[in-house]
């Protein structure tokens, strides 16, 4: 169902609250053809409420001739941002960007943000981010999550379904997503709540099986059989199953780039509000998938790009996927057991834990 401008309105200044937006800061929304209307007249007209300076910054989709997807995150690297000098310099003179348009995983995303520049993306339709309007408590469980990763040297992560993988840690930083920007140079993404990091470079190796139910993104597809992955010093090496593997294969195959089948982020989900069967309720290219990121106690993996973290792999083809029943531990230290999250956390009983 749909939402109102009133319910959307307060959710907007609920998270530019929590972002620490402050009366007289310059704010730039980003938006480009696939911007929700709703979306971008609730942004702008909570931004002003709360005393903002309130800019829009509106840019030409690029790379539509070249992705097999018009999802954002499914063809990556080069954005309408690109080369646009005086788009970039408008955006670093911004206290925040609210990014209706999805820089993630573009470089210029990080110069932005350099400059102490804050950034939120929000491209999920109003009903997705009024259902998962960020809290406290989200950020709280999502840096206790990170905190687990403090000292340890390997992921590994298996299942019933045959999973069993080992990603050697220490790289990377440990990247916190909860859905609100509270400090300066932060990114994040709303909605979401989970944690994720990157194996150290050419190290993970084993197996992956994604079993019947798990998602494919972004295909947006529940896998019917099982696809089993191998991955070998950091890359996969193969893909076998049925039609889904099959999808999966040439989809990858198309982009013609090695650095497709590099491991990119891993990490599992925290967010109760999140629905693993959300996918099933929506047309393809309604949403970008972002309950299935999410939903509590999923092992999330990623192929593709590694600049996210600092890395300089910047492929185009990004691949994210959510498995469902996975034991994952940190030098045996569990925190997901057979999909459920092992941290004992209590939500606050106080109105959206604010
Ligand atoms: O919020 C996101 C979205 C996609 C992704 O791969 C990572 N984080």
């Amino acid at each position: 169902m749909a939402v109102s401008d009133h319910d959307l309105i307060d959710a907007w200044k609920h998270v530019l609250t929590l972002s620490k937006l402050e009366p007289g800061q310059i704010v730039t929304v980003l938006t480009s053809s696939t911007t929700h209307p709703q979306t971008l007249s609730t942004a702008l007209t909570a931004a002003q409420l709360m005393g903002a300076m309130v800019n829009r910054l509106d840019l030409p989709p690029v790379n539509g001739e070249k992705a097999l997807s018009r999802d954002a995150l499914a063809y990556l690297g080069t954005t309408p941002l690109t080369g646009n000098r005086a788009a970039i310099a408008a955006l670093k003179e911004s206290d925040l960007v609210l990014d209706l348009m999805t820089l993630l995983f573009s470089p210029e995303q990080h110069d932005i943000l350099a400059s102490g520049t804050k950034i939120l993306l929000a491209v999920e339709p109003p009903e997705v981010l009024v259902r998962m309007v960020p809290r406290l408590d989200d950020k709280e469980r999502v840096a206790q999550a990170a905190r687990r990763f403090e000292g340890k040297k390997e992921m590994r992560v298996t299942s019933a379904a045959g999973t069993d993988l080992r990603c050697p840690l220490g790289e990377f930083p440990v990247i916190q997503e909860y859905g609100f920007v509270d400090a300066p140079g932060r990114w994040d993404h709303w909605p979401s709540g989970f944690v994720l990091t990157w194996p150290n470079e050419r190290q993970t190796s084993g197996t992956l099986v994604i079993d019947r139910g798990d998602i494919l993104l972004p295909m947006k597809r529940y896998a019917q059989e099982p696809i089993r992955v191998t991955v070998e010093q950091g890359f996969v090496r193969s893909i076998e199953g049925g039609l889904d593997a099959e999808l999966l294969s040439e989809y990858m195959a198309s982009f013609d780039d090695p650095e497709a089948y590099a491991m990119s982020h891993i990490g599992w989900g925290l967010q109760p509000r999140a629905q693993w069967t959300t996918l099933a309720m929506y047309d393809r290219e309604a949403t970008i998938g972002m309950d299935a990121r999410a939903f509590e106690g999923n092992f999330l993996f990623s192929f593709g790009p590694n600049n996210e973290a600092g890395g300089t792999r910047t492929t185009a083809c990004h691949i994210d996927i959510p498995l469902r029943r996975c034991t994952v531990s940190l030098d045996g230290d569990t925190v997901v057991r057979d999909g459920k999250v092992l941290d004992g956390f209590t939500y606050s009983t106080a109105k959206e834990g604010a």
